[in-house]
Order: C-alpha cells, then structure tokens, then sequence
C-alpha cells in the first residue's frame, strides 16, 4: 500500500483481475503486484458500471488505515461521486457493526433497554477505568435478548468493572468485541441467517474484501452468507501475508470456504515494487520454498529495520528508534514513556509514535489543550533524559507532569519502566540522523521503502536456510518482512 499513482496503466493480468466478469473471485496476489490498486479499481469499474441496479457496491479491509488507503485511491481515480451513498469503503467491523443494527431494527434481537443504534467504541480504555481482574464482563444472547454476563478468564488481564459494564451497556454503548460476539452467537439462528441474506441481497449488489486471509471465523462467516446471498463477492489476498493468528485470523480456512463457495481463482503474478534483480530473485526463492540467505548489512545502509517484536527493536542497535514502545496495554507507565517517544521519532523522522493516540487514549488525555500544554514540559523531561539526570527522578518528574493533566494514577514503582528510559536515553545521546526508524512486521505489512534490514534470529536464518513454510505465521512474518524492499534486503 505504497504512495498511489494515479496515472500507473494497469498490466494485463491486473486488467483481467479488475475486469473479470465471474461473481465470485479470488485474485491472489504476492507483494507489490497490486492487491490494493485491484481492490480500488474494481470498486470503481462495479460502482459505475452502467446498470439500473441501485443496491452499494462496498469494499472493506480490516483496519482503518488499511481502508482508507483504498478509499484514497478510489477518491484519485474515480472521484468523491464514487462514494456516494449507497456505495462505500469501511472497516470489516463497521460492516458487522450494520448487520447487527439492522437485526435490532426488524426486533430479531433485543439490546437491553431496547435501544436500536449503538455507540461503538473501539475499547473501553477511553470511556472507563481499567482494572485487573480474573473476571470480565461479556454479552451473551439469551434466545433474542441480548445480556450483561461474565467469564472467568485463567490469567487477570486488564478489564472494567461490571457494574460499569451494565450501565454502559444499558444506554447503548459497547465495543467493537461485544458487537462481534453477539453476531457469532446470533448466526447460530437459521431466523437470523435468513435475515441477513435478505438484507444483503436487497441492499448490496458488490463486496470486495481485501487481505481476506487476515479473517477471521466471523469474518468468513458474514463472506459466506453474503455469497450465498447472491452478491458479487471479490476475495483479495495472499495466504503468505497472512499475519493476525493472534487476533484469530485463520488463512488456512480460507482456501476451504473458495473451494466449497466455487470461487473463481486469478493470480496476479509481476511485482511492481522490486526494483533490482538480486531483491527479485531473493523474493522468489522465499516463495518457492527455496533455501535461501539474506546478506548482512549495516544499520547505516537501510531506511527501516523490521523485527517481529517491538522488544528485539530495543534490544538490537542503539541506532535503531522503534516507533513503539510495545503494543499497547493500557499501562500508565507505557503510556507515559510512549509520549516522551513521540517527541523523539517526531524530531528524528518527522512522524509520531505508532501507538501514541492509544497512550493519551490510556492516561485519559482527550482535550487537544492538555496535549498542548503537555508538550513542552515533556521536552524537558526529555533533555533532562538526555543529560545525567537519575533515572528516578526523570521517571518521578513524568509521573508529575502526566499528573498534572491525567486523572489516571500512577503506579508506585516499575522497574521495566526504568529499563525503557534507559532505552531512550541510549537513543537520545546518538546525532538524529544517525537514527533509523524500527518496526514490527505487522505494522510495516502493506508499506515499502528502497532499503529495508530485517532483525534475523538464528531460528530464522535456520528457516531461511532450509525453505520458508508459509503454513507457519512466524515464517510469514519473515516473508512479510523480507519483501518491504524495493532493493535487495539486509540481515542487521
Ligand atoms: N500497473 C502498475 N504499473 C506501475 N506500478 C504499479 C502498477 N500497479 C501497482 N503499481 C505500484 O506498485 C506498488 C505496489 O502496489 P500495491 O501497494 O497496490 O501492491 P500490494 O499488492 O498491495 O503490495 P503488498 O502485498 O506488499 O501490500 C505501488 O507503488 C503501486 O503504485
């Protein structure tokens, strides 16, 4: 998902691909051969194609930045009337989000208290304390009524109280995790299956998902239907990029439910992005499940360094400035470190910490002003972090100007939180220019830059050795990685 242009004439096979008359397809495409330059122009070709038929045609990925890349593309190519209503491009949960409104409005199912529109939040960090508890409260479907219950989680994790829990529910609020559960739970109802075919064939005449192998069981379930309702369905993807197990997705359903719903399979083949022939020639011996072996480079010689984890970016060279702290948890002391982070990867590479919303989203810092009035005094923590201060002192003197903005608390004393100082403070005692941004595989997926060094482990170099398996996610992730570049990749 690089920077688009507009004016790129698409090759044949991405022709065939954005053309193809079949109602159900699946193109495959490996990295850089245009998976979001299809999805974008297939939108427009279905939206405007000349029919009196008035149902949307809607394209959906599944995080927000992720569509709002296709929608860009589609607002350059086709213009802003591409969007119009009915027709649009949104978040897979958005789209779930829809389904279950619509079973609230035709009384399939009963919120509590009746309510018919909800407020979704992403979580429920910014609207009430956290707690740490074994037990957290979840929605359950009793016959049509949805209710308040509680699971017993094996481990204490971060939560909100229950009570808190019941009231939000009961004035219509909840998360994008408690629309999803109630969905799942809802499909089990032939009734309610029924409903939504309906609903889909009456309103919705084109789907197109792209990076379908990040879907999860609910994912698939609502693809499913919606063929089965009749839609044109168009699958865009790759099962080697397929990297959110974590979050439940599950590739290797994929190729079952193309198989069992007859999809149509067209394979995009040329990559746009490698740019010399060692990088092309590296990407497809890792495709072909080829021994294969990445040169060792220097941190000087790259734009990015990729790593799986956010923990091996600090722990490697003291050049690298991963853009996160860790992803996010919620935690004060994260949050608080993460802000200071933000003001360095700002003044060294001129963009934000990944996760720096999420952090004044943890400390309760909504009002524009306060982060405002914060940034100044976090400078001079920063310079204070840059001298000798004590590292007491500087993670005491955050405490205290976070405070002074935040109704969250403090906790008394962290030790991994000295330990992160101690980690910008390497940082900020090298030349900004000196610096190279660090990032998980995860967040560099979709993006690309001319010189890319991959953090390698023994356990991948032994991988890459013997021929990546890409039924293996660790192995995607390395593909993943290893396929960011526009010239030949480095091991650093
Ligand atoms: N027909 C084309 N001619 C020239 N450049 C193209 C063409 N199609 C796509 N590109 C360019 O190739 C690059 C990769 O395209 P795109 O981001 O759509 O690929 P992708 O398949 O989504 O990549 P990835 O799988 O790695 O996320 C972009 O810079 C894009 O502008």
């Amino acid at each position: 998902m690089a920077t688009p242009d507009p004016r790129i004439d698409l090759s044949r096979e991405q022709l065939l691909a954005v053309g193809s008359p079949q109602a159900r397809l699946y193109v495959e495409a490996p990295p850089g051969s245009g998976k979001t330059t299809v999805s974008a122009q297939r939108f427009g070709l279905h939206r405007f194609a000349r029919t009196a038929d008035h149902r949307a045609v809607i394209a959906v990925s599944f995080t927000r930045s992720a569509t709002a890349e296709i929608r860009n593309r589609v607002l350059e190519h086709w213009g802003p009337t591409a969007l119009a209503w009915p027709h649009r491009i949104v978040t897979l949960d958005t789209l779930v989000h829809q389904l279950l409104n619509h079973l609230l409005r035709s009384e399939l199912l009963q919120w509590p208290g009746g309510h018919l529109e909800l407020r979704v939040l992403d979580s429920w960090q910014s609207h009430l304390p956290s707690i740490y508890a074994f037990n957290r409260p979840v929605l359950e479907l009793h016959g049509n009524r949805i209710a308040p219950g509680i699971v017993r989680e094996s481990r204490r994790g971060p939560t909100i109280e229950q009570e808190a829990f019941e009231t939000a529910v009961s004035e219509g609020t909840c998360t994008h995790e408690d629309v999803r559960s109630v969905l799942a739970a809802a499909l089990d109802s032939h009734t309610v299956r029924t409903e939504l075919a309906t609903f889909l064939t009456r309103s919705v005449r084109s789907l197109i998902i792209d990076e379908i192998f990040d879907a999860n069981l609910l994912d698939l379930q609502v693809v499913t239907l919606a063929a089965r309702a009749g839609l044109a369905v168009t699958l865009v993807g790759d099962p080697w990029q397929a990297l959110y197990g974590f979050r439940g997705a599950r590739p290797e359903q994929v190729p079952i439910l193309m198989d069992h719903e007859g999809f149509t399979r067209q394979s995009l083949h040329a990559s746009f992005r490698f740019t010399d022939e060692p990088q092309r020639l590296l990407t497809r011996r890792l495709r072909r499940k080829e021994p294969a072996v990445v040169d060792d480079g220097d941190v000087s010689q790259v734009n990015v360094v990729l790593a799986r984890k956010w923990d091996a970016l600090w722990d490697t060279d003291p050049r690298v400035l991963p853009l996160a702290i860790r992803s996010p948890s919620g935690q004060f002391q994260e949050a608080a470190t993460t802000l200071l982070l933000s003001l360095m990867t700002d003044r060294a590479f001129g963009i934000g910490a990944v996760f720096a919303n999420d952090a004044l989203t943890a400390l309760g810092i909504t009002d524009s002003q306060a982060i405002t009035r914060l940034q100044p005094r976090l400078q001079t923590i920063l310079d204070s972090l840059a001298g000798d201060e004590d590292l007491d002192a500087v993670r005491n003197a955050l405490n205290t100007t976070i405070a002074t903005e935040s109704s969250r608390k403090a906790p008394k004393r962290d030790r991994t939180h000295i330990a992160r100082l101690e980690n910008l403070r390497a940082r900020l005692r090298l030349p900004d220019d000196q610096l190279v941004p660090g990032l998980t595989c995860h967040q560099a997926k979709g993006r690309e830059w001319d010189r890319v060094g991959v953090h390698l482990e023994e356990p991948d170099r032994e991988a890459l050795r013997a021929g990546l398996d890409h039924t293996r996610e660790t192995h995607r992730m390395l593909y993943v990685a290893l396929t960011r570049a526009r010239l030949l990749s480095l091991a650093v």
